[in-house]
C-alpha cells in the first residue's frame, strides 16, 4: 500500500523529527535529494541552466539549497526571489556556491519550482501565480520541491493556477493531494525523498493499493472450488429503454470471475442479456419481486434501470435482502429520493460519479469533483455506507479506514458504459468475498488497468474494458514491480 498524508501530520511528524536532530539538517536531507534528483533529470550538470524560483517559506529554502549543490558541481545557477522575505541561511549557502540572483526569468534547461509547499494556503498569489504560468509555458523541464505550487498539498484541490511539475520530488512522505485530482494532474513523475520521517508518521490520511496488494486480495478459485463457493453475484439492471446497461455489468460481473451471474430484468435486456452472454442465468421479471430468483451471495443494482416506481420497489426489493449490495446509477437517484432504503446490517457499497453523489449530498456536482476526498468522507458519514466515487481519480471511503484512492486509469475511460462495467467487477467481488472497501478498491484497480489497456493511446468501449479484464488481472504480477502508476 502507498500511503500519504495531510500538511498537518507531515508538519507534526517532522516536528517530532527535527526536536532529534541539529538544526538544519533536514533541510540539508531533503536539499541533497532533491539535488541528485535533478541532477539525474539533467544528465550533464557542468553547464547546464537551471533557473529556481524561490518563495518566502522552507520550501524555497529547499530549493536554494539544491541549487547551491547543483552550482557546486558547475551548473549556471540564477534564482529568482519571488517572495517578500528569504530563508536566509538557503540564499548565504546559494551565494557561496557560485548561485546569482536574477531580477527576470531566462533562458533555463532546467525549472526548480520552490515557491510554496505544505505551508501554502489557497490560490496562490502574485506575484507566484504569473511565475507559475510563465514556468509551465517554458521549455524547460519542470521539478515541483515537495508539492506542485498551487495544489493544495493535503486535499489535491486547485483553486486557482498551479506548477504543472515533470517530475515531484517530494521531502518524507507522500502527501495527499498528489494523489488526488485535480492536484495528482500537476505532479508528473512523483520522486519520494527518504529524510527520516517514517517512523514518526501517524495512521496515514489516504493509501493507494500496489498491483501487489490486489493479487493478494483477489479471489481464486482453489482445487475444493465450484460455482457456489466461489461467489453467484445478482445483477438487477436494464430496462426497456437502457438494455446494453445490463449486458455490459453481467459482463464485467462474468470476467471478474463470477462463479455464476443471475441476471434479472425485464423482456427487452433479458433478451440482450440472453444474447450476449449465454453463461448467465436469467430470470425474466413480470413484477418487481426476487422471489423466484435463486440464492446470491452479492447484488448489483441499478445500471440502466430506469427510476420509475417499478425499478423503486426492485431497488427496494434488493435493498431488502440480507446479503452485500452494490448500488449504481440509476438505483442511486432512487435512493437519493429515500435515503432509509440505504438502511441495513448487511454491506452496502455505493458507486457514484460526482453528478450522482451531488444529488445524494445536495452539492452543486463541480464542488463534488474538486473536492473529491472531502465528499465522499462526507457521503460516508451521512449514509453510513462504502462510498466508490468515481472519475479522473476514483476513491473509496469507508468509516474509520484510510480513504483508498486509486492509481490506475485513463482519461479514455470517460465514455458511455464503462461505470456499468464497474460495477459487475465489483459485484462480483463482493460475491467473491471481500469486504466492501477492498472489493471497491479492486475493482476500481483492475477496471483502471483494464481500461489502459484497452485503450493503449486510443478510444476504447466500455466492452473493450469488460473483455481486458481478465488480462488486467494477469498482469498484476508484472505491474506489482513498476508499481501501477499513471500513464
Ligand atoms: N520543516 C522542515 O524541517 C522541513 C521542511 N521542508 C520544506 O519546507 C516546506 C514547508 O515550508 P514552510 O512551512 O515554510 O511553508 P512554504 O514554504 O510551503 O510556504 C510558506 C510561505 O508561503 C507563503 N504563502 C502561503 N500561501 C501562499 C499563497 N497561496 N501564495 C503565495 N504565497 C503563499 C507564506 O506567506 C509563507 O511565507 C515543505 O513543503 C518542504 O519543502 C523540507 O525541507 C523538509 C524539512
Ligand atoms: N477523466 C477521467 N479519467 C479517468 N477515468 C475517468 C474519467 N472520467 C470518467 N472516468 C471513469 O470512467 C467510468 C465512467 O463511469 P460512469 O460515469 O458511471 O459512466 P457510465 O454511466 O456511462 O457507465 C468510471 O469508472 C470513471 O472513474
Ligand atoms: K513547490
Amino acid at each position: 500500500m502507498r500511503t500519504a498524508y495531510t500538511a498537518d501530520q507531515i508538519r507534526a511528524a517532522e516536528l517530532t523529527l527535527m526536536a532529534t536532530l541539529p538544526e538544519g539538517a533536514l533541510m540539508q536531507r531533503a536539499a541533497t535529494g532533491l539535488a541528485v534528483v535533478c541532477a539525474g533529470l539533467l544528465g550533464r550538470v557542468y553547464g547546464s541552466r537551471v533557473l529556481v524560483l524561490v518563495g518566502s517559506g522552507d520550501n524555497g529554502g529547499d530549493a536554494l539549497h539544491a541549487g547551491a549543490w547543483l552550482a557546486r558541481r558547475g551548473a549556471r545557477v540564477e534564482a529568482l526571489l519571488a517572495g517578500s522575505k528569504t530563508h536566509e541561511e538557503g540564499l548565504a549557502a546559494f551565494l557561496r556556491a557560485g548561485g546569482r540572483v536574477a531580477e527576470d526569468m531566462g533562458e533555463a534547461d532546467l525549472i526548480v519550482d520552490g515557491l510554496v509547499g505544505i505551508g501554502a494556503t489557497g490560490a496562490l498569489r502574485e506575484p507566484y501565480a504569473s511565475l507559475a504560468n510563465r514556468a509551465n509555458a517554458a521549455q524547460a523541464l519542470v521539478v515541483a520541491v515537495d508539492v506542485p505550487s498551487g495544489v493544495d498539498a493535503s486535499t489535491g484541490r486547485v483553486a486557482g493556477t498551479a506548477v504543472r511539475a515533470h517530475l515531484t520530488v517530494t521531502m518524507g512522505a507522500v502527501k495527499t493531494g498528489l494523489l488526488v485530482d485535480p492536484g495528482a494532474s500537476y505532479v508528473g513523475a512523483l520522486e519520494l525523498v527518504d529524510i527520516g520521517l517514517g517512523p514518526h508518521l501517524p495512521d496515514p490520511d489516504v493509501a493507494a493499493m500496489t498491483a501487489e496488494d490486489v493479487d493478494d486480495l483477489l479471489p481464486r478459485p482453489g482445487a475444493e472450488s465450484d460455482k457456489y463457493r466461489r461467489g453467484v453475484v445478482g445483477v438487477a439492471a436494464g430496462s426497456d429503454r437502457y438494455t446494453g446497461a445490463a449486458v455490459l455489468a453481467v459482463g464485467g460481473a462474468l470476467r471478474a470471475g463470477a462463479g455464476m451471474v443471475r441476471y434479472v430484468g425485464t423482456a427487452p435486456p433479458v433478451h440482450q442479456v440472453r444474447a450476449s452472454w449465454p453463461e448467465a442465468v436469467i430470470t425474466q421479471l413480470e413484477t418487481p419481486s426476487l422471489e423466484s430468483v435463486g440464492r446470491v451471495q452479492a447484488w448489483v443494482v441499478g445500471p440502466g434501470l430506469g427510476t420509475d416506481d417499478w425499478a423503486h420497489e426492485l431497488v427496494a426489493r434488493v435493498l431488502a435482502t440480507d446479503v452485500p449490495v452494490l448500488v449504481d446509477a440509476d438505483a442511486l437517484t432512487i435512493v437519493a429520493r429515500e435515503k432509509g432504503l440505504l438502511r441495513r446490517t448487511a454491506p452496502v457499497l455505493i458507486t457514484p460519479h460526482a453528478g450522482e453523489l451531488s444529488r445524494l449530498l445536495g452539492v452543486p456536482a463541480d464542488r463534488v469533483a474538486g473536492a473529491r476526498l472531502e465528499h465522499a468522507r462526507r457521503a460516508v458519514a451521512e449514509l453510513g455506507v462504502t462510498v466508490l466515487l468515481k472519475g479522473s481519480t476514483t476513491v473509496v471511503a469507508e468509516q474509520d479506514r484510510p480513504v483508498r484512492v486509486n492509481p490506475t486509469g485513463t482519461p479514455w475511460l470517460a465514455t458511455g458504459g464503462t461505470g456499468d462495467v464497474l460495477s459487475g467487477v465489483g459485484g462480483t467481488l463482493l460475491a467473491g468475498g471481500l469486504g466492501a472497501c477492498d472489493a471497491g478498491a479492486c475493482a476500481a484497480f483492475l477496471h483502471g488497468l483494464a481500461g489502459r489497456m484497452a485503450a493503449d493511446g486510443a478510444p476504447l468501449t466500455a466492452a473493450d474494458v469488460a473483455a481486458a479484464i481478465p488480462l488486467a488481472m494477469r498482469s498484476l504480477r508484472g505491474e506489482s514491480r513498476s508499481g501501477g502508476r499513471r500513464s
